[in-house]
């Protein structure tokens, strides 16, 4: 078989990982798929950037019809983020019939549909395994290592650069800022790491993880979202205290065909496995009717793990080549998708709040539970280490997330409390 022309759409963290395996495996990869993999042509925003490996120059280019409308391009691999303009490449390379491999989650979370189609309209592969948890094959398992399976939750660490900077937190006290730097200069972060700090990173992954576990046309406003910016050193060492890590978790269940998707800091008690997950690593929990639970762990972002993934996609679409089936993978069509209501989401919660410090408080307010039909599995009363008045940590059974959110708007006008310090989901 001739050689296999790829057009490399970026070369930073991963498009750099992707060079180095490509050229540094290609006796390897050549031996499993049985012709070479030659990346020919390289997007980069600027030419002249000083690179981390040594490209030929006319290799490089600034012009991305360059690759997207070059005929001998067999493969385009996108790795250079953004939405609309990379959406406007991927659509006219899969309209001139050329696969593409992509990392790009925030692209596959809102257009993926649309895009899926037009590869299947044009008999193209589109493959983004790269796109949720970096290094671990989660996208394939899904879809095809579940495939006898229904999947009733997912549950998961699926950003490296919170669960890094939450794991230099717990165990060492850093402060926020200083670790969400390091994590950038590491490459984990996104170029704007708003997303990944406020989750809305791992809302797009879910929403990837969701639609394909549950075969269902979850979108992602269907997910809610909560970062992990307003989460304290205080909170993190009562989770501790307490026998929990905090974690930003994206949690997906399916009950009786309703789902329900978020993505929350979350207080996930120690003995769970994905409690000891840690720094830029990601785990997937997921849980089938038939195979019970499950789950999977590895590196989440960073150059060469997010690099194995999409090079493992390389791979995939050249085999489908030799085979001539390409376009003819995955789901054909999902069920429309039935939103739980706040009434059908249940779980558990930890409140922390600062109260005034005299007789019957606690009766106020686990009255209020009461009236609400929460009921508390756990209750502790101390002094408020930063003031003179004291502090409460309500943890409930579980609860019905509407039934939560009424006790939440009764403490708003409940005179003994001061504030509802935090209040986080609990897992485990
Ligand atoms: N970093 C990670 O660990 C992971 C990243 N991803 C996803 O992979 C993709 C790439 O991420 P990452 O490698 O970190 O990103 P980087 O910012 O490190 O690299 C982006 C690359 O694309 C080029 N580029 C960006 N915009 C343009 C443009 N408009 N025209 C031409 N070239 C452009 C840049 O050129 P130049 O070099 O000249 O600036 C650079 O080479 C993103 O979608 C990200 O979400 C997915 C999983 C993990
Ligand atoms: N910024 C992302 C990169 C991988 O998707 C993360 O931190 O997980």
């Amino acid at each position: 078989m001739k050689p296999v022309k790829v057009g490399l759409l970026g070369l930073g963290t991963v498009g750099t990982g992707v060079v180095r395996l490509v050229e540094g495996h290609q006796e390897d990869l050549k031996s499993q798929v049985g012709s070479s993999i030659v990346i020919e042509k390289i997007l980069v925003q600027n030419k002249a950037k000083q690179r981390a490996l040594h490209i030929d120059a006319d290799k490089l280019t600034e012009d991305p019809w360059d690759i997207i409308r070059d005929p001998e391009i067999d493969v385009v691999v996108e790795v250079m983020g953004g939405i609309a303009d990379t959406k406007q490449y991927i659509l006219e390379a899969l309209s001139r019939g050329k696969h593409v491999v992509t990392a790009n989650k925030d692209l596959m979370a809102l257009h993926g549909p649309e895009i899926i189609a037009a590869a299947r309209a044009n008999q193209c592969d589109v493959l983004y395994e790269a796109s949720v948890a970096g290094g671990i094959p989660i996208i394939r398992t899904l879809i095809e290592g579940f495939s006898s399976d229904r999947i009733t939750k997912i549950m998961g660490i699926v950003n490296g650069t919170t669960n890094f900077i939450l794991t230099k937190m717990s165990n060492e006290g850093a402060s926020y800022g200083d670790v969400l730097k390091e994590a950038q200069q590491l490459g984990y972060a996104e170029s704007d790491p708003t997303s990944d700090v406020e989750g809305l990173d791992a809302a797009r992954k879910m929403t990837i993880l969701s639609t394909l576990g549950f075969r269902a046309n979850v979108a992602l406003e269907d997910v809610s979202v909560k970062g992990i910016s307003s989460v304290s050193q205080d909170d993190i060492a009562y989770a501790k205290r307490l026998g929990y890590e905090l974690k930003l978790l994206g949690i997906a269940e399916r009950q009786d065909d309703y789902i329900s998707v978020s993505v929350e800091p979350t207080m996930v008690k120690l003995s769970h496995p994905i409690a000891s997950v840690n720094g830029v690593f990601n785990a997937v929990y997921v849980y089938g009717e038939a195979v019970g639970e499950t789950m999977f762990y590895g590196a989440g972002a960073g150059e060469l793990p997010t690099a194995t993934s999409v090079v493992a996609d390389l791979v995939a679409v050249v085999k489908n080549l030799k085979l001539g089936v390409n376009g003819k993978q995955g789901v054909t069509a999902y069920k429309e998708k039935k939103l739980k209501t706040d009434e059908q989401i249940s779980a558990k919660y930890f409140l922390l709040l600062h109260v005034a410090d005299r007789a019957g408080v606690l009766a106020r307010i686990t009255q209020v539970f009461a009236e609400h039909e929460v009921s508390l599995q756990s209750v502790l009363q101390q002094p408020n280490p930063h003031n003179p008045e004291a502090e409460i940590i309500v943890i409930t059974h579980d609860a019905n997330k509407a039934a939560m959110n009424k006790v939440l708007r009764a403490f708003e006008s409940l005179d003994v409390i001061r504030q509802v310090k935090s209040v986080y989901r609990v897992e485990g």
